[in-house]
């Protein structure tokens, strides 16, 4: 089964297992995989009419448009809305549902989205499916305000990261890549990162100097003042956080991947 039609298979399963029924507000993600979540929310016969698509910046925004569903950006919905889920694709997911996302330049109005949510459902295919972060995948993008982008380098090497870049656009236009928020993206490699599991064993990273668990690593570098958001999703998830008497978490409660045999393999987190 090709990569394509993997993802389709998973989007298939994402959807038939966590779409609500009666949804009133539904999270769109970008890239390449949400396309097949909102061909399988077509697709599943659903009365659409009343929903409202919340999407994560202009292709996704595009996507639901052209799909004929009614989005509604995420600073128009209303005060103490909760979305009854959000769904988005990663760059990487690892065994305790941690997630690097931001390939695609989307990182900030997913993560928003992702945290408005009962629950955040993620899509991928296999190659995304890893045991650490930054196994497969080799760098954490950063999105970062165009004046800070500097200092924002600097610190990250500071904290390990081997060559942190900003990014470059890939068409003909020269210069730095902007996002959607009109931001830069830095793309900051560090080495596989420790998941919770592995601190608890009493693992402690490459024995170099560094910081490489998944929260600690996200924590210290949204605390770079330039920073705006920072593509690693790890900590709560929506029913961790609505327990805890807030609203989302940016860990997906569900990962489906779709495999190569055409099977979709599914991660649970723990709630
Ligand atoms: O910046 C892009 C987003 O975080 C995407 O959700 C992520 O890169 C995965 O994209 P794709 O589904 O194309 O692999």
């Amino acid at each position: 089964m090709s990569v394509e039609e993997s993802k389709r298979a998973a989007a298939k399963v994402a959807v038939a297992n966590h779409y609500p029924k009666d949804a009133k507000w539904v999270g769109i993600g970008s890239g390449t995989t949400i396309v097949y979540v909102v061909e399988a929310i077509k697709a599943a016969g659903l009365d659409t009419a009343l929903t409202r698509y919340v999407p994560t910046g202009y292709q996704s925004r595009q996507l639901i448009i052209n799909a004929g569903l009614t989005a509604v950006e995420f600073d128009a919905i209303p005060a103490g809305t909760v979305l009854d889920v959000a769904f988005d694709g990663a760059d990487e997911v690892d065994d305790e549902l941690n997630c690097i996302k931001g390939g695609g330049a989307c990182l900030f109005q997913e993560k928003i989205v992702a945290m408005q949510a009962k629950q955040f459902i993620c899509v991928a295919d296999s190659r995304k499916l890893q045991p650490r972060l930054l196994s497969s995948w080799k760098y954490v993008p950063v999105e970062v305000a165009p004046i800070a982008a500097y200092r924002v380098l600097r610190k990250l090497t500071a904290l390990g990261s081997v060559k942190p870049a900003i990014r470059t656009n890939v068409s003909s236009k020269e210069g730095p890549l902007k996002t959607d928020q009109d931001f830069f993206i830095i793309d900051a490699p560090f080495p596989p990162l420790l998941t919770e599991a592995d601190v608890a064993a009493g693992k402690d990273g490459s024995g170099t100097a560094g910081v490489w668990e998944v929260k600690e690593l996200a924590r210290q570098i949204k605390q770079i003042s330039g920073v705006l958001e920072v593509g690693i999703f790890s900590g709560l998830t929506g029913p961790q956080a609505q327990a805890a008497g807030g609203i989302g978490g940016q860990r997906p409660v569900a990962a489906y991947f779709g495999m190569p045999d055409g099977t979709v393999s599914v991660r649970k987190a723990d709630v």
